[in-house]
């Protein structure tokens, strides 16, 4: 009832020993608390929460428009929800490495599992549009060691994601970031998220460039492939998200259902589309809160 019951700490170490077993961990992005439950139902190893849904949540387009505050508010709504750890999107941490320390303190206190701090200049830019620009390795160094040092909790996941790729389309791109995936493991990172890798090719050569846990950004329309779980897992990812695919499916979903609405005047053929309220009700736990009510308030006064 009400919320999940293991503590962030405890969902943190859980995730240091899933990810210390090598295997791939799951990630679909949640786009609100109750998703993140259907997540959790459904057997997936975490949740993603994507800098991209929150800013789309709130109408605006991903260049970081959104604040600490808001980020680290809905990370909360979202991570409470779940016994799996979540890991957030936190983009370039805010501003200078002494925001980044203020954000990993504020999302640790969220209850979120991880983050990752990216090094594309402010303001940023979805990963997989074209027109990016990144930092100087220096600055990007600063972020991690920033982060790493402030968190309070060493099992908090910090993950550098590095944009460098995209900044060069030849095979120089690669070289690049793989240069800069070293420099922010040197500098403390736990993970890299090596962002717009085109190929399988491209994300094995990141392997074999370091030895901490990678993540795979399965994200649709943009400029990787979409590879599936298996081929990620042979290849030795250990992270795989769809940030924003829930999300794009569900709008979809309303889209289809509001033009049907408009020609018919009704939706009676869109029942089968619906989450049921029967689903509904179980999702949120209903019964749980029927029973506390009775425990609550079926004793008798006695005079
Ligand atoms: C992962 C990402 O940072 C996000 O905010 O979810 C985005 C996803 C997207 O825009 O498709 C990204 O920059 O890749
Ligand atoms: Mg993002």
């Amino acid at each position: 009832m009400l919320y999940g019951t293991t503590t962030p700490q405890a969902k943190r170490r859980a995730l240091r020993e899933r990810l210390a077993s090598g295997e791939l961990l799951r990630f679909p992005g949640a786009f609100n608390p109750l998703s993140a439950r259907l997540i959790e139902r459904k057997g997936f190893d975490g949740v993603y929460i994507s800098g991209a849904v929150l800013a789309a949540d709130l109408g605006l387009p991903d260049i970081g428009l959104t604040t600490l505050t808001e980020v680290a508010g809905r990370g909360e709504q979202i991570a409470r929800m779940t016994e799996l750890p979540a890991i957030i999107d936190a983009d370039t941490g805010f501003g200078e490495p002494m925001n980044v320390a203020r954000t990993i303190q504020t999302l640790e206190n969220a209850g979120i599992a991880g983050a990752h701090i990216e090094d594309q200049i402010n303001p940023k830019r979805c990963g997989h549009l074209d027109g990016k620009s990144v930092v100087d390795e220096d600055t990007a160094l600063k972020r991690i060691r920033a982060a790493v040092e402030a968190r309070r909790d060493p099992d908090f996941l910090i993950m550098a994601r590095t944009d460098i790729r995209a900044t060069e389309p030849g095979p120089g791109g690669l070289r690049l970031a793989v240069d800069r995936a070293r420099a922010l493991v040197d500098a403390g990172a736990d993970a890299i998220f090596p962002e717009a890798m085109r190929t399988l090719e491209e994300f094995a050569a990141m392997r074999e460039a370091v030895d901490v846990p990678l993540l795979a950004n399965m994200t649709e329309f943009g400029k990787s492939e979409l590879f599936s779980t298996e081929q990620l897992a042979d290849i030795g990812m250990n992270i795989v998200i769809w940030p924003v695919s829930m999300l794009r499916i569900a709008m979809g979903a309303t889209d289809r259902a509001l033009d049907e609405l408009h020609a018919e005047g009704h939706l009676a053929g869109k029942l089968d589309e619906m989450q049921h309220r029967a689903e509904l009700y179980d999702l949120v736990d209903y019964e749980s809160y029927n029973r506390f009510d009775s425990g609550v308030f079926n004793f008798e006064v006695r005079r």
